[in-house]
């Protein structure tokens, strides 16, 4: 039995084509409402959680393996974990982003950064050699500058759609981002086989 926390919204449904495609059972998942955790025939549990907590059970040894995002990772404190695939989904960038005055502006103070991702945003800014106040939001980042909370912006970016209808444009791409599978360090020694199996059948289709 492998169990399986996976990142619930985009990552989750891309994540059940791949599966689909690998030859693996995904309809106890297709038909399982509201339920957060359901077994499927090919020997799998699946939790369902917020990317966060996806590492979080992993590192709590409550999954052994995870499906989550690079975003999710870079910002996580926790690294004690093996990543083995890049699945090629949930495909996306970090960028800096504000509205076009931002490049010509003289900042008289701190420029004020809006992200979800405080330490991605903090190390981005560290290599530039710029101190900045970096004020978290939880989501709907875009908000920051179209409000006056901050100068600018560290997100996603897939298509620009969002930083468009919000009059802002990208300052600087950061990393590439895209789904990682991550495996708990002590499955690993003892679920090798099954791992490296699943592993091979999705890097196989992606
Ligand atoms: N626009 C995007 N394009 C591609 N992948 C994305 C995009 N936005 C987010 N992702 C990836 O999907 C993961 C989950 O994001 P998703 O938008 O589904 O949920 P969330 O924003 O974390 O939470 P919620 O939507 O519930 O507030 C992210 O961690 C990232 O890896
Ligand atoms: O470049 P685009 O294709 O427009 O995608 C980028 C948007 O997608 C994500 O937001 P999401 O939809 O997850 O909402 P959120 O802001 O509430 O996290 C991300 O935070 C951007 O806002």
């Amino acid at each position: 039995m492998i169990k399986i926390a996976m990142t619930k919204g985009r990552i989750q449904n891309q994540s059940m084509t791949l599966l689909k495609k690998a030859g693996y059972d995904i309809l106890p998942i297709l038909s399982m409402g509201r339920a957060l955790q359901v077994k499927t025939a090919d020997d799998f549990e699946f939790i369902f959680g917020k990317a966060n907590d996806v590492v979080t059970f992993l590192e709590h040894g409550i999954v052994d393996v995870g499906f989550v995002g690079k975003d999710t990772l870079e910002d996580n404190d926790f690294k004690d974990y093996y990543e083995l695939a890049d699945l090629k989904i949930g495909n996306c960038c970090f960028a800096l982003a504000a509205p076009p005055a931002y490049r010509k502006k003289e900042f008289q103070a701190r420029k004020r950064i809006a992200s979800k991702y405080p330490k991605v945003t903090k190390k981005y800014f560290e290599t530039q050699k710029e101190d900045v106040e970096i004020i978290k939001l939880e989501g709907s980042v875009e908000l920051g500058p179209v409000v006056g909370l901050s100068d600018a912006i560290v997100d996603l970016v897939e298509t620009g759609n969002t930083l468009a209808a919000n009059g802002l444009e990208i300052i600087a791409r950061i990393s590439e981002v895209s789904t990682r599978l991550i495996v708990n360090k002590s499955s690993f020694k003892f679920k090798e086989k099954e791992i490296l199996e699943m592993v091979r059948r999705l890097n196989d289709v992606k």
